[in-house]
């Protein structure tokens, strides 16, 4: 079956936080990002073009809050949104007065029924005058999202059938990488098994090689805990660097990434439940790694 409506890409993340200026002064002095939009309780911060690649809102407990995908054209957010009214999701338009900040023209958002995460889609998103200046590290773009899920195989069925996201790789019982066709990269949302559900991380992609081992040695001098790498991932094949932002929450910088043709694309390969299939120098990830971020649903926001 094709795909169902055709997206353009991860456009942005938000998060609870649970102390804004704490956080913003991280995302933006550690990290780089740019703060492009501020409000009393919530801060949007871009690494491209684009508005806002991160939103962070006050709120008593740290988590994910919305990952919000920009859709290829108005015609496929039409066809979405049809899509899933005929599949009985309850579709909600984006509330007037978020719009603006937000700084979309229209859209929607649904709840994934398995593990509550919000996804919001939208066409039209507006991109700035100014381009973004990459500061502290060559920051190219969000990369992806991912997911701790309790029901994994649950999960997967769902964002397959019914968010028409196609898998790059898989570890049987354990990971699955997915990409939002037409869109390249060898994936924009990932899913691990966990005891539940919950956020594992946010990732950022860095253009070059040498912002990975900068970014660790800024880090460590900034006291900021490294809980994994530098390494290098089997599925995608990139070179990773995990840390941890004041909430616990697990951020990543990435370098290099495959990317899929928009036709005849290799299969999904089943990868082996190994500590290489994940780091294929052998390092391992501290306890703390993707620990901390509830996923916020429907009653939270
Ligand atoms: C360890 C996590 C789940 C992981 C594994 C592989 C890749 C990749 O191939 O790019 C990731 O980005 C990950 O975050
Ligand atoms: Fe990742």
């Amino acid at each position: 079956m094709g795909a169902p409506f055709l997206y353009r890409q991860l456009s942005y993340v938000a998060l609870n936080v649970s102390d804004l200026s704490a956080s913003r002064a991280f995302y933006s002095d550690l990290l780089g990002l740019e703060v492009s939009g501020e409000q009393p309780e919530c801060v949007a911060l871009r690494c491209d073009d684009h508005a806002a690649s991160l939103i962070l809102y006050q709120a008593s407990e740290p988590g994910l809050r919305r990952v919000g995908f920009q859709l290829a054209a108005k015609a496929e957010l039409n066809k979405a949104r049809q899509h899933f009214e005929g599949l009985n999701y309850q579709v909600r338009d984006i509330p007037a007065e978020e719009l603006g900040f937000l700084r979309v023209a229209e859209g929607f958002r649904v709840y994934e029924p398995t593990t509550g995460v919000v996804f919001e889609y939208f066409a039209s998103v507006m991109e700035l005058g100014r381009p973004y200046q990459p500061g502290l590290a060559n920051i190219q773009r969000l990369g992806h999202v991912v997911l701790r899920v309790a029901d994994i195989d649950a999960c997967w069925a769902v964002l397959e059938r019914d968010f028409g996201l196609l898998s790059s790789d898989f570890v049987e019982d354990k990971a699955v990488w997915a990409r939002c066709y037409p869109n390249p990269l060898h994936h924009s949302l990932a899913l691990v098994k966990s005891a539940e559900n919950g956020l594992h991380h946010v990732n950022f992609m860095v253009s070059e090689i040498d912002d990975i081992g900068r970014t660790r040695n800024r880090l460590l001098d900034e006291g900021v805990e490294i809980v994994f790498g530098p390494g290098r991932h089997k599925p995608s094949g990139s070179v990773f660097l995990y840390f941890l932002d004041p909430d616990g929450m697990t951020a990543e910088f990435s370098f290099g990434m495959e990317e899929f043709p928009v036709e005849g694309a290799r299969e999904p390969r089943m990868l082996e439940n190994s500590a290489s299939t994940m780091d294929l120098w052998g390092g391992r990830p501290k306890p703390e790694f993707s620990s901390a971020g509830k996923i916020i649903g429907e009653d939270a926001e």
